[in-house]
């Protein structure tokens, strides 16, 4: 299988960082590109789509983006796209407290990412899912809502958990196991 180059486009270092731990070892070449694309309001797929589209447009050439969504079950899929928005406003406590009347803390981290091989082209999205529940914060906490995300089946939160742990079950690297068998089709690339 040839070695690919791929250019992620992203503005969070600790996404680039995993993606990178995700990948070593694959036959891809990572470049990244620092840019805070905006994000428009919509559904997971729609806002991942648009990141891609708009990458490309700007590097005038084939990029890869990702977005990254926290979905909890009590509140029909809420935050999704916007947990940005929220963890920065109310930070792990308040993401706790909006589930305190409800007995079902569960919760989706979903990964998509998108891929698009230059302006105007169609983009082509992988989507990775992990499920858990959201727990009052534990462990370091230098990587968004890690501390507060228990995934089903472990005793430690994201955060709390070795990396390489979490990089085997993680949405992210889900998606990107999706991506790879995508880049390993000569056809694809
Ligand atoms: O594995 C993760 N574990 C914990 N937190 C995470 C993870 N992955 C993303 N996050 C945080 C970052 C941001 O607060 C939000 C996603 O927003 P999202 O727009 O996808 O990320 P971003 O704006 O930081 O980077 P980008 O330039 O790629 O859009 O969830
Ligand atoms: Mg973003």
């Amino acid at each position: 299988m040839s070695t690919r180059t791929l250019t992620f486009v992203t503005g969070n270092a600790n996404k680039l960082r995993e993606v990178q731990q995700i990948l070593s070892g694959a036959p891809i070449i990572l470049t990244s590109h620092k840019l805070d694309l905006p994000e428009l309001q919509g559904t997971t797929h729609e806002i991942a789509t648009s990141k891609a589209r708009e990458a490309s447009r700007i590097l005038n050439g084939p990029a890869l983006t990702e977005d990254t969504a926290l979905s909890f079950t009590s509140l029909n899929g809420l935050p999704g796209p916007y947990i940005k928005w929220f963890l920065d406003s109310v930070g792990h406590e308040g993401l706790n407290k909006m589930l305190v009347g409800f007995d079902d803390k569960s919760a989706t981290a979903i990964c998509t990412f998108a891929y698009c091989p230059g302006p105007g082209k169609e983009v082509v999205l992988f989507e990775g899912r992990t499920e858990g529940r959201i727990v009052s914060a534990r462990g370091p906490k230098d990587f968004g809502w890690d501390p507060i995300f228990l995934p089903d089946g472990f005793a430690e939160t994201y955060a709390e958990m070795a990396k390489e742990t979490k990089n085997t079950i993680s949405h992210r690297y889900r998606a990107l196991e999706k991506l790879k068998t995508f880049l390993a089709d000569e056809k694809n690339f």
